[in-house]
């Protein structure tokens, strides 16, 4: 298993070009599934959730080509087959957005439950409720969602309805959003996320021919329609890997310019980066952090968007770390997701994490050490962390920085980090 190691000390500069987000080419991709004319997607980012992502819908049968060179997925084709088996949703808990869009278009889907992961249980109640209202017959079985839309009924089609979220949910609204798109009848989704993949999406399906209203607002209303046509989208950037990169520019004191990036898709991360001393600039080609003398500890709450992003808290944590004074980090969306605090504790940090609440205390520096993490975003904070530290840090487990990261030891090294993969 590959690991990467980081030795700290070097100040970041330079520009580093930003990928398509990972969370918004998912159900950019699941959304082929509701058409057999071509969805073509641009920008797309070169990571292994995508890959997983494309093999799972190739298994439903459409053709899909990745040009990872000219950062392009096609796909094209009718689904012939409509299970998505334990395999691949083990891998990657989005394949559970195959279901609405086969339900809609095929009135039948079999999708094995995604379970919890290290973050947290991760429920799909909130998916299945929504498509039940929709008129789908939803049974559960071996571990497995068994799906489909009675025939006699509504001629096979799913039927719009009134969907009232008791909790905000970005996977939930993307699969009825798909849903509503094909169903008949007018589906009102309430409570809605508003996450900026949440809109790219719409954006999408508004392009395939889709009547979407309300978009960017926590109320979507979805005129279904009979057909939905091909189109050729370009996948917005992703916020969370520009503002991952603006952390590991800031804790080493230097100036990077995340290019393709716009300021708005950041929400109150870019408030709380600013406060904690660190300059957001938008340029023409893209937004520049820059440090300006100390860091400063800044309290953050996560929540839905436009509040600060749970996927920026662990890289965020890493950066309070070393900041003068001490911040409150307040995790409200997952149970478990202070993974990153043992290992970070363990370079020095001084954290004390007690429920959803974790105390930091900056400390003056860090020191390197060998590391592992059980996620994505708390990889990349041991990263960030390894970036200031004393000496060398190994991150092991670099398969879930794969999922999120395109050549991240690369992106960093071209700017000034002494960063390397050590194959395993
Ligand atoms: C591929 C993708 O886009 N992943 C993102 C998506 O995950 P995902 O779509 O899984 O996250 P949700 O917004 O659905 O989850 C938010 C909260 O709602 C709960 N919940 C969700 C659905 C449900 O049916 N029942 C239920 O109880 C979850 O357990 C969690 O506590 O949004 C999260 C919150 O911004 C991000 O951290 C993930 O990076
Ligand atoms: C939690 C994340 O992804 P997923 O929902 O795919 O697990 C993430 O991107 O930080």
């Amino acid at each position: 298993m590959d690991r990467i190691r980081v030795r700290g000390g070097s100040r970041l500069n330079g520009r580093i070009a930003i990928g398509g987000a990972k969370n918004a080419a998912l159900p950019l991709m699941a959304t082929a599934l509701l058409t057999e004319e071509a969805v073509i997607l641009t920008n797309a980012p070169a990571l292994a959730d995508v890959a997983t992502m494309g093999g799972l819908i190739a298994q439903h049968g459409l053709r899909v080509e990745h040009d990872t060179e000219g950062r392009r997925i096609i796909l094209d084709g009718a689904a012939n087959q409509f299970e998505a088996p334990y395999d691949l949703v083990r891998k990657m808990r989005a394949s559970v957005l195959v279901l609405g869009p086969l339900l809609a278009r095929y009135g039948q889907a079999r999708v094995s439950l995604p379970g919890g992961c290290a973050i947290g249980t991760r429920p799909v109640d909130l998916h299945l409720k929504g498509l039940e209202q929709m008129g789908a017959l939803i049974e559960l079985d071996a571990g497995y969602i068994n799906a489909r839309v009675p025939a006699e009924a509504n001629g096979g089609r799913l039927k719009g309805a009134r969907i009232i979220f008791p909790q905000v949910s970005v996977g939930a609204t993307e699969n009825l959003l798909m849903a509503a798109a094909l169903a008949t009848g007018t589906t009102e989704l309430v409570n809605a996320a508003r996450e900026p993949e949440i809109s790219d999406l719409a954006h999408c399906l508004l392009s395939m021919g889709a009547r979407i209203e309300g978009i960017g607002t926590d109320r979507l209303v979805v005129k279904g329609v009979d057909n939905l046509h091909g189109t050729t989208h370009a996948i917005l950037p992703d916020r969370i890997e520009a503002g991952t990169f603006a952390c590991a520019g800031a804790i080493t004191g230097g100036e990077l310019l995340l290019e393709g990036m716009r300021l708005e898709l950041f929400g109150a991360f870019s408030r709380a980066l600013r406060e904690a001393g660190v300059e957001l600039e938008e340029e023409a080609e893209g937004v520049r952090a820059r440090r300006l003398n100390g860091l400063h500890g800044v309290d953050v709450m996560t929540e839905p968007f436009p509040g600060f992003a749970t996927d920026m808290q662990a890289q965020y944590m890493a950066l309070m770390a070393v900041a003068e004074g001490a911040s409150m980090i307040t995790e409200t969306i997952f149970e478990n997701r202070f993974m990153h605090v043992p290992e970070l504790t363990r370079m020095g940090a001084r954290i004390n994490a007690h429920g959803s609440s974790a105390i930091v205390r900056g400390v003056p520096r860090l020191s390197g050490a060998p590391v592992m993490a059980t996620d994505l975003r708390a990889s990349v904070s041991l990263i960030i962390a390894g970036l200031a530290a004393e000496g060398e840090t190994v991150v092991n487990r670099v398969y879930h920085l794969d999922r999120g990261y395109e050549r991240i030891e690369r992106k960093l090294a071209a700017v000034g980090a002494e960063i390397e993969r050590l194959p395993g």
